[in-house]
């Protein structure tokens, strides 16, 4: 598809030019409002299978020029939900070096300092992600909002090697790992409701899962993040720092959010 970006002329007010679904309704990212959510009793806690990867596994980490995103085996899945959602890669939002305020949801209009979403697709409909991406039921997406404070050693089990891909379009394989251990603790704690794909073409196709609690990264962690990588090629003669790689919340229309907590 065309080439889209965060700001400048081809920032997210043109998207919808290539992008029609970026103009439709159900779009994601939202601010959650306290007094817009529902407690819903049948919100069972997120059970993950198979997260616990071998450090035999090799998980491909790349640049792909609107985010860091670490690809993940297919039988990495969630059960619990309406179907069956296989991983397919995890990836993050971020602000700036000198704005830690990144992440794409709100809660009650604050923003964390960066989000982290794990995309999965319907397995038990779909062969593979590209079939399910525009199916209303064909994504499942898991937001960890992500704040600065304690240094988190579960996350340089990929940032370490985050300098080898400072460019768009590199690659580097990563030791397998327990990807739990990047989620907050209490799974059991989460928004739910009916969204979109954040970036084009903003397919109505994701059930969106938003942990309540955040889990911390330290400074130095998030300005690896956040400082790092170009949304440019190698090549190019003017490095384009990739910041900011978050999109405004959207309008609620009458959607409800669900929550699986009641204080
Ligand atoms: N916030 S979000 O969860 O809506 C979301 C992103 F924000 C995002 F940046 C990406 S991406 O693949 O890194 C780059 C543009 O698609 C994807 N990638 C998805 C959409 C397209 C696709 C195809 C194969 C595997 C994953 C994805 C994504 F689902
Ligand atoms: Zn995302």
């Amino acid at each position: 598809g065309g080439k889209w970006t965060y700001e400048g002329p081809d920032g997210e007010h043109h998207w919808t030019r290539n992008y029609p679904f970026c103009g439709g309704a159900f779009q994601s990212p939202i601010n959650f409002q306290p007094e817009l959510l529902r407690f819903d009793p049948n919100l069972l806690p997120i059970q993950l299978q198979d997260y616990n990867l071998s450090s035999k596994e090799q998980l491909t980490l790349s640049n792909n020029g609107h985010s860091v995103q670490l690809s993940l085996p297919s039988r990495m899945h969630l059960a619990g939900l309406p179907y069956q959602y296989s991983a397919a890669q995890l990836h993050f939002h971020w602000g700036s070096s000198n704005m830690p305020a990144g992440s794409e949801h709100t809660v009650n209009g604050k923003q964390f300092a960066a989000e982290m979403h794990l995309v999965h697709f319907n397995s038990d409909k779909y062969p593979n992600i590209s079939i399910a991406l525009d199916k209303s039921d064909g994504l499942a997406v898991m937001g960890v909002f992500i704040e600065v404070g304690e240094h988190n050693p579960a996350f340089n089990q990929f940032l370490k090697y985050i300098k080898g891909i400072k460019y768009k379009g590199q690659k580097v394989q990563v030791a397998g790992f327990n990807i739990r251990e990047l989620l907050p603790a209490r799974l059991d704690e989460y928004y739910r409701y009916d969204g979109s794909l954040t970036t084009p073409p903003c397919y109505p196709s994701v059930l969106w899962t938003v942990f309540r609690n955040p889990v911390s990264i330290s400074l130095r962690q998030y300005l690896d993040l956040a400082t790092v990588l170009c949304s440019s090629h190698a090549q190019e003669s003017a490095p384009k720092p990739l910041l900011g790689n978050y999109r405004k919340t959207q309008l609620m229309d009458n959607r409800v959010v669900l929550v699986s907590f009641q204080q």
